[in-house]
């Protein structure tokens, strides 16, 4: 109900670049309405990691539903001066009817492998790229990096305290949900509270400190009127000095005859782990064991990994401007390429070929399976052509593509097809799904399906992309045809 409340009130369906237009009114004056496949995949994980993941396709699968060209937007289009009115007409009652297929939102995935595929007809096709593109390299980007800075604050809870520093107020929202895909605890951003049910927190800001004449009262209005739920910012005269004592004062003369304990304190600036160990022992010297120690100031898995190694005291990240901006490694940089057109009921294969090799593209509709171990490891993914299938109960030859001379074979494995329809013929068919669904099927993979070699910061292992052979050599097959092509 309330993601929807956004489209009703806007029609994003413009969202798109140019060429997407010029193109489609091209194949529409050519009558060209073949069947096509695009895959999105990308090449590289973010800050170098082992691993990401997959976040935005409920709001693919929104757009792609209301996607529709208002009479507004088609006078807009024809005061451009460049599409022809039959393709104006066409618009002016378009829906998208093609068919997308994609991994769950959640999954972990890997550089070079197809995330979602749209099958449909050309114009189709191109229509919903720039949109498709747009929200899939921002969630993934958040929801990868929350995934990093969750696991480096090892247990400890992070919160998403970024919506002033995000590009923009759609970045803040949107970033908000992927965080918490990703691992977050919760967000301090209100409407993303409200849209997606994510849990909201939150302290108070400098501003309530300076307002007031002096820190202690500060406190004691905040404690009296949030008596269950105060975390006093305590940085802002001198943490030790002030902040701290006058907390201290106020769990003691305010709350405790009210039979209330502090919840919490938060610190934002200087050393924090310095800081922390010293507010962690004079809290526990006050009794105040069970009182939370919340520390923000521009954290990123890095700040918070070290930190900890100096035996900082923090029970609570919140985290802004690097993780709302995953400001370390700030483009996704996901792709939508052509690798198949059928024509006269003939399905042909497309490659694109580059001098490096990472650039050539994965020819061909295909399938892409999760390959795992005895034991439910991940051990690979596989590449197959679309009409081949995986028989578990053999062993199974498949094809290395960095040692493709290899005799490589599975043994005593499983297999989990990755992509699932989402949209047949334009409408939906795959229910929104719950967020808390999806933060526990993120941690599920890195806790127990992952390779931990995978999960490291630091020159993780390159998760393999296999390929079946029939796969393999339909792929060389192409690459060699285009070498005589140029000949
Ligand atoms: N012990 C620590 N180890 C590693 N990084 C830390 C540590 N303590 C703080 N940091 C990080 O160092 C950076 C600088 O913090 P610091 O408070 O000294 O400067 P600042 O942000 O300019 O301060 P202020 O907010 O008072 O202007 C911040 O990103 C903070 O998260
Ligand atoms: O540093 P980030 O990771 O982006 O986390 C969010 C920051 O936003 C707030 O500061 P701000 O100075 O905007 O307001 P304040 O007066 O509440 O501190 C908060 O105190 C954090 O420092
Ligand atoms: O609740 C907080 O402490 C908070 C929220 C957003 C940004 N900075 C701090």
């Amino acid at each position: 109900m309330a993601a929807q409340k956004i489209f009703d009130k806007r029609n994003l369906t413009m969202m798109m670049d140019l060429y997407e237009l010029t193109m489609a009114n091209g194949y529409f004056e050519d009558h060209a309405d073949n069947y096509v496949t695009f895959d999105v995949f990308y090449r590289k994980n973010p800050d170098n990691g082992g691993y990401a993941i997959f976040a935005g396709l409920e709001q693919v699968i929104e757009y792609i539903e209301n996607m529709h060209f208002s009479e507004e937007d088609i006078e807009y289009l024809r005061s451009l001066n460049i599409f022809c009115d039959e393709f104006l007409e066409y618009l002016r009652n378009y829906h998208f009817k093609g068919d997308i297929f994609a991994f769950r939102e959640g999954t972990i995935m890997y550089p070079n492998e197809p995330i979602l595929t749209v099958h449909a007809s050309l114009i189709d096709a191109q229509l919903v790229e720039t949109a498709i593109l747009a929200e899939i390299n921002h969630q993934s980007l958040i929801a990868t990096k929350a995934s990093r800075i969750v696991r480096a604050a090892k247990g400890r809870a992070v919160s998403d305290f970024g919506a002033r520093r995000a590009h923009n107020m759609d970045a803040a929202v949107y970033g908000a949900r992927a965080a918490y895909i990703g691992g977050a605890v919760g967000t301090a951003t209100v409407l993303a509270g409200q849209l997606f049910n994510i849990p909201l927190s939150g302290t108070m800001a400098h501003s309530w400190v300076m307002y007031q004449d002096d820190e202690y009262t500060a406190f004691k209005k905040f404690c009296e009127m949030y008596p269950d739920n105060s975390i006093l910012l305590i940085d802002t005269y001198d943490v030790l000095e002030s902040g701290l004592p006058n907390a201290i004062r106020c769990a003691k003369e305010v709350l405790e005859p009210m039979g209330k304990r502090l919840k919490g304190v938060r610190l934002d600036s200087g050393d924090l782990a310095y800081l922390t160990i010293k507010v962690r022992k004079a809290l526990d010297e006050a009794g105040l064991n069970d009182c939370m120690i919340v520390a923000s100031n521009s954290l990123d898995e890095y700040s918070i990994n070290s930190i900890i190694e100096q035996g900082g005291q923090i029970d609570s990240f919140g985290v802004g401007e690097r993780l709302i901006t995953s400001k370390s490694d700030p483009v996704f940089g996901a792709v939508y390429k052509i690798v198949e057109v059928e024509k006269n009921g003939e399905r042909i294969p497309k490659i694109k070929v580059s001098e490096t090799v990472e650039k050539i593209t994965n020819p061909g509709r295909k399938k892409v399976y999760r390959v795992y171990d005895e034991e439910g490891r991940a051990i690979s993914d596989l590449l197959t052509k679309y009409d081949e299938t995986v028989d578990t109960s053999r062993r199974y030859r498949y094809i290395d593509s960095k040692k493709p001379w290899k005799n490589m074979h599975y043994e005593n494995y499983t297999v989990k097809e990755l992509q699932q329809q989402v949209i047949k013929d334009g409408k939906r068919i795959m229910p929104t799904e719950n967020l808390d669904d999806l933060r526990q099927y993120v941690k599920d993979q890195l806790d127990n399906e992952i390779w931990v070699s995978e999960l490291r910061f630091d020159n993780p292992h390159v998760h393999y992309l296999d390929m079946s052979p029939s796969y393999y050599e339909m792929k060389m097959d192409l690459l060699y045809k285009s070498q005589k092509n140029e000949d």
